[in-house]
């Protein structure tokens, strides 16, 4: 007797033990998706199956006819769901069904509320998947047997205490689940109400799902129910419609059924805000379906993240693959790419550096894009919840994908001092068409919040003038920028870099009343340059200043200070370039720091005027205490 024919108990890990609470709980109300979720992993197996046998058709043992069935038995009150796909090993039993492998379940799992409504969103997004089979079944049983192998293995549980596992002796391969029905879900060993739920669902599965066809009643003219002698041989018929949905024209198709899909291909259990389905000709013969979804995938930003796009070669799937079909700033779009082109048996490593792909690829970004553009143009609400939930992914475009960046700026949402909320709600487009006369460029301010953002000191002149700055306090926005220095013909100039020249937006009185300051305040430029000479490049009048008496501005080409600090953080060698202290002379403190003789206290004045610019920016004081102790010492002085 081998080890696997004992019967063994085991523990599921606690993350599957509060997953299954919950899901219990929290999908209540829509029962009924377990039987799409076990149909989905059912087909998904089969797409493996075929898959593998591209290249090994043994694995078919005689049997390519994929596809899955449903049964139900009413007295036992069960549901059987049933495929001849790849089946698992002992091993993969274990790995897969009794353990959660996917990553960010912790978390996952600590932003659940308690409220079911909430909850049940969240669970939707994470993919509910095998373990749905415990909201309507109290003893799940599941055999399996893997293509290629002769073993077969039992793996049963009522989803409370653990599973057995037990060796099983399964002719066919394939898996098989047996939900025996808790005693009030009684309503699902039944052939109306399984068929409508299969047709509700799995319509568009390209794979036929299958009931026997005599189970239904039959009935004579007068409505009743044909009582037969003799018992029927059973025989299976397809109760969905078992096309994949991509192949159809898009005429024939609802907007439910498109929605079904992509529940399937996403995992998903929230509707999808928009798609593109196409079908192209000519050089290049490939079909494709991309989704925006609503919410974002729990593992958008797991570097090891859930692949998007599946690709099928001639209705075939070959891999699931967002690497090669889809750029980092698109992860979350969702799809089937379907190539008449490649090879059947196309390798992840062919796909890398294959044309076919990269035009594929090339073309299915415009689409998104494209779909993205249309949204924001005739549903803004719909496209303000998409840039909610993605807008920081998108961020990442401009320098990921210089060929489209200008689509890509356009898409893009900010906040801004016109509405001076958080909401990132206004355009590139919006902001130029509010531009001032003789404004030439766009104005920006970067800060690691946006109340940071909003009552940076280098606003104040912007603010008098009535002139737009875009308020960004997105980490990804520094990069952002980096690839966005332009739009529309127009620059994009940080307000807090280099030096301010605001062109005709300065009246000639303006300059004339500059100059003068200027030359008036030569005196204490000269005293603070000769105390601060290690601490900053230069210290110069501000134009940027209205009722702040100092700021610290950076170079063209320097890295905001609070970013700076981040990248120190991180373990990043950051080039120690000196700041410019930019001073307000007709600012009170100014004007009293002018008048004081004792040069030990101007020192201590000048000194706090830099760190408190410094603590503006978002930078950090060299020494902290110094700067509490040099400002107590000073308030004891005016008390
Ligand atoms: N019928 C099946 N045949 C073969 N393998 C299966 C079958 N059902 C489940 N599996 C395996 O178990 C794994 C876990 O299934 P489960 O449904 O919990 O999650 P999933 O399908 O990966 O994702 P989701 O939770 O989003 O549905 C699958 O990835 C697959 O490897």
């Amino acid at each position: 007797m081998t080890q696997t024919q004992a019967k063994e108990s085991m523990q599921f890990q606690t993350e599957v033990d509060q997953l299954l609470q919950l899901m219990i709980h929290s999908l209540y109300s829509n029962k009924e998706i377990f039987l799409r979720e076990l149909i989905s992993n059912g087909a998904d197996a089969c797409d493996k199956l075929r898959f593998n046998a591209i290249s090994d058709d043994t694995l078919y043992e005689g049997d390519g006819d994929l596809r899955v069935e449903v049964e139900f038995d009413e007295e036992a009150n069960t549901v059987t769901i049933r495929d001849n796909g790849i089946g698992m090993t002992r091993e993969q039993v274990i790995d897969n069904i009794g353990t959660i492998a996917k990553s960010g379940t912790k978390e996952f799992l600590s932003k659940l509320s308690g409220d079911a409504a909430k909850d049940s969103n969240l669970i939707g997004q994470f993919g509910v998947g095998f373990y749905s089979a415990f909201i309507v079944a109290d003893k799940v049983s599941l055999t399996t047997r893997a293509a290629g192998s002769t073993e077969s293995v039992t793996w049963e549980s009522n989803g409370k205490s653990g599973f057995t596992l037990e060796a099983a002796d399964k002719a066919s391969r394939g898996t098989e689940i047996v939900l025996h029905l808790q005693e009030d879900e009684k309503e699902f060993a039944n052939g109306y109400r399984l068929r409508n739920v299969i047709s509700t669902y799995s319509d568009h599965i390209s794979l036929p799902v299958m009931m026997y066809k005599n189970e239904m009643p039959e009935y004579d003219e007068e409505g009743n129910v044909k009582e037969s002698d003799e018992p029927k041989a059973k025989e299976w018929e397809v109760v969905n419609k078992a096309k994949a949905l991509w192949t159809q024209p898009k005429s024939e198709i609802s907007d439910e059924e498109y929605q079904e899909f992509y529940k399937h291909i996403a995992h998903d259990y929230t509707d999808a805000l928009a798609w593109s389905h196409n079908n192209v000709e000519g050089k290049l013969e490939y079909k494709s379906l991309l989704y925006v979804p609503a919410k974002a995938q729990m593992d958008l930003w797991e570097p090891e993240q859930r692949n998007g796009i599946k690709l099928y070669v001639q209705r075939v799937f070959i891999m699931d693959d967002t690497k090669n079909l889809m750029p980092n700033y698109l992860r979350f779009v969702r799809g089937v790419i379907d190539s008449n082109d490649l090879p059947l048996n196309v390798s992840r490593e062919i796909l890398q550096s294959n044309q076919t792909v990269e035009s594929m690829k090339k073309a299915s970004v415009k689409k998104v894009l494209g779909l993205l553009d249309k949204m924001a143009k005739n549903e803004p609400e719909k496209y303000q919840s998409f840039w909610d939930e993605f807008g920081k992914v998108v961020k990442e475009g401009p320098s990921e994908d210089t060929s489209n960046k200008e689509q890509i700026a356009k898409l893009i949402r900010f906040s801004s001092t016109e509405t001076d909320v958080e909401k990132q709600n206004v355009s590139l487009e919006d902001y130029v068409s509010r531009m001032q006369e003789g404004q030439e460029k766009i104005y920006y301010v970067t800060a690691d919040s946006f109340t940071a953002a909003k009552n940076s000191p280098h606003l104040e002149v912007f603010r008098a003038k009535g002139i737009e700055v875009l308020l960004l306090s997105d980490r990804v926005d520094e990069w952002m920028i980096n690839g966005l220095t332009e739009f529309d013909g127009k620059q994009l100039q940080s307000v807090a870099k280099g030096e301010l020249d605001l062109g005709s937006l300065d009246s000639e009185e303006d300059k004339e009343e500059q100059k003068k300051t200027e030359e008036e305040a030569q005196p204490i430029l000269k005293q603070l340059k000769d105390v601060l000479a290690d601490k900053v490049e230069d210290v110069r009048v501000s134009h940027r200043l209205t009722s702040s008496p100092s700021c610290i501005v950076l170079g063209e080409q320097d890295m905001a200070l609070y970013m700076q600090q981040l990248m120190k953080q991180a373990g990043h060698e950051m080039p120690s370039s000196k700041p410019i202290l930019e001073i307000n002379p007709t600012h009170p403190l100014l004007t009293r720091m002018e008048s004081e003789t004792d040069d030990e206290l101007f020192k201590d004045w000048a000194s706090i005027l830099f760190d408190q610019a410094l603590l503006a920016e978002g930078g950090q004081l060299e020494d902290p205490a110094g700067f509490v102790h040099k400002l107590n010492a000073l308030m004891l002085k005016l008390s």
